[in-house]
């Protein structure tokens, strides 16, 4: 057989084509993608009264967001968070964000719900973990951010090296993913939440590994 020299574009776990991604119960809509790293701006991926459910769900349960393995709090991120126990409406999203994300839902991290207040951010930072702890035995491989509400103004996810700012609206979502051989490909995802100017900031994180989690 003849040798192919040429490198083989790496696959990306989005696998979606077309316009649309057709889970069980809602049709998402691709909006924007780009690749290498593919970063992906959806549309409808929760509905408004979704929306409101986890801000409900969650409003009696943010503390300070605490982040890195030490778990301290730091000016890195300065929102509130809770990650958010399975119901009926929980488990209905994750099985929504599963087949989004095409990953199996146990290998997520679970719904994580975080709220900016105005001059709240989560500076610049990798969802992966580069330290060689059990975590790389097991690493996250993929990020959903859910805008659960419109923010008059900032809070968008920014990728500083990619040039790229995502306006927070209700109802979308960006997804990005880090699982690359190359290195340098990974680091393109470095992204923060920009500082919210006027209003708050709700959002939905679901961070996904590679292997069974839950
Ligand atoms: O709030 C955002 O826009 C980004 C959130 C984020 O980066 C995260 O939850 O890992
Ligand atoms: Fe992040």
């Amino acid at each position: 057989m003849k040798k192919v020299t040429m490198l083989a574009k790496e696959a990306s776990i989005f696998d979606h084509t077309g316009n649309r991604i057709h889970t069980d119960d809602r049709d998402v809509s691709i909006i924007a993608r780009m690749e290498d790293p593919m970063i992906a701006i959806l549309g409808n991926v929760v509905s408004n009264e979704e929306c409101e459910a986890l801000i409900r769900l969650s409003e009696t349960r943010m503390k300070r967001s605490k982040i890195g393995a030490g778990h301290q709090v730091n000016e890195m991120r300065t929102s509130s968070s809770t990650f958010l126990d399975e119901d009926e409406i929980t488990s209905r999203i994750e099985k929504r964000i599963a087949q989004i994300m095409n990953v199996p839902v146990t290998h997520g991290e679970g719904l994580h719900i975080l709220n900016y207040k105005p001059g709240q951010e989560y500076k610049a930072h990798f969802d992966y973990f580069k330290s060689k702890s059990t975590t790389m035995n097991n690493p996250r491989i993929s990020t959903l951010v859910i805008y659960l509400n419109d923010v008059e103004s900032g809070g968008e996810t920014y990728f500083p090296h990619m040039n790229l700012a995502v306006s927070p609206q209700r109802g979308m979502g960006v997804y990005f993913e880090y699982f690359y051989s190359d290195p340098l490909v990974n680091e393109r995802t470095l992204h923060g939440g920009s500082p919210v100017i006027e209003g708050e900031k709700w959002a939905a994180t679901m961070w996904v590994r590679r292997k069974q989690y839950r």
